[in-house]
């Protein structure tokens, strides 16, 4: 029987693959292969224009991976980091963030080809309302789709986007006259016309209903089992749609609460004496347990900072560290040079040490 780690090109080139992805490390395709993004030692901090205090931590210091094919949802209550973990992992922060740390896309430092490797699905829809959505998607084909596509291709791919996305009856309909449902599988549409591998989706679900929230959660589900990755910032998921995601991770305070399994994290959590009351929603559960309440705010962040720590050091931690160890350890043989650090102002350097506030 072949070896699962190492085989041979027929030009005799030696071949390292993953043990626990099957994939291959001597040539980079997250196109053919899905990606896997892992990352390590993750800080992202943000300018603040104030004297004394230039910049504020707003994530601190995560590693974590998440495999290819995987429908991953970004949870915590309000001002956890999640949009912040998420722009940062995707490669698109804002000009007055700085994010430090190392990010790898298969085994690669990710850099500018992020945008055409991954699509980002914006919280707030930006149409022209009186465009319709075969407009809007054949608009969005001609930007977005390699140059040397045909036209016959365009409009075969826009069509069978909207079947996919269940958007043909409503596709002589202007933008303006449409559901909100209708919107946010529209947003989604406009990301997948090229098919990227990697998608990024800040609260989709927000604002729709929840047969239409589970319909779209359902669909990336599907295509995450089809080999894509999908990570989702989401609010307050129903018990159905949370069990739809793969894995989750649990921000509090710029920290990891929770990374690894959905189905696993009641069992983390219990083992710190929270456990989830019969009939409780459990997504509800993890960002009520991990909320700074104004009423109690010292015990709250005392709690927080207890989950965070035990976390860090449980098993569920080790096993997502054995994935960043072994991404970048394969990074390393292969001689890839991993160190990732973006939008890092000249000022930086000289208030860093100094000026953090956290
Ligand atoms: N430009 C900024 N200046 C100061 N603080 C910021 C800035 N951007 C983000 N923050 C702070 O960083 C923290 C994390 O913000 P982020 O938007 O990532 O949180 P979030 O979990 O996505 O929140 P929400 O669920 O409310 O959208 C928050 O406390 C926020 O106020």
């Amino acid at each position: 029987m072949e070896d699962q780690r190492s085989s041979s090109h027929s030009d005799g080139s030696a071949t390292e693959s993953s043990p626990l992805f099957g994939r291959s490390y001597t040539y980079w395709s997250p196109v053919e292969e899905g990606v896997t993004l892992s990352w390590r030692d993750l800080s992202v901090y943000v300018l603040l224009k104030q004297k004394g205090q230039p910049y504020k931590r707003i994530i601190n210091n995560v590693s974590g991976a998440v495999r290819a094919g995987s429908l991953v949802a970004l949870m915590g209550s309000s001002g956890a980091g999640k949009t912040s973990l998420m722009t940062a992992l995707a490669y698109r922060t804002a000009d007055h963030t700085v994010v430090e740390g190392d990010v790898l896309v298969n085994g690669q430092p990710m850099g500018d080809y992020m945008r055409d490797i991954s699509g980002f699905m914006h919280q707030v829809d930006l149409f022209i309302d009186h465009l319709t959505v075969s407009e809007h998607l054949h608009i969005m084909a001609r930007l977005r789709l390699d140059r040397r596509t045909t036209s016959q291709e365009r409009k075969q791919r826009v069509l069978e986007i909207m079947r996919n996305l269940s958007l043909l009856k409503c596709r002589r309909s202007k933008i303006s006259t449409i559901s909100g449902g209708e919107k946010k599988r529209l947003s989604f549409a406009s990301e997948l016309l090229t098919d990227p591998p990697l998608l990024f989706c800040d609260e989709p679900t927000t604002g729709l209903d929840s047969y239409s929230a589970q319909k779209l959660i359902a669909m990336m589900n599907l295509m995450a089992s089809s080999g894509k990755t999908i990570v989702c910032t989401i609010h307050q998921p129903s018990s159905q749609i949370f069990k739809m995601f793969s894995q989750v991770i649990l921000l509090a305070s710029g920290r990891l609460a929770y990374m690894g399994a959905t189905s696993n994290a009641a069992e983390f959590f219990e083992s710190l004496g929270y456990r989830i009351p019969a009939n409780y929603n459990p997504a509800d559960f993890y960002i009520r347990t991990l909320a700074v309440l104004p009423v109690s705010e010292d015990s709250c962040k005392q709690a927080i900072k207890t989950i965070c720590d035990h976390f860090a050091v449980s098993d569920f931690a080790k096993e997502i560290d054995v994935i960043v160890q072994y991404e970048f350890h394969m990074a390393r043989t292969m001689q890839i040079p991993t160190l990732f650090t973006k939008s890092r102002s000249s000022t930086f350097d000289t208030v860093f040490t100094s000026s953090i506030v956290t």
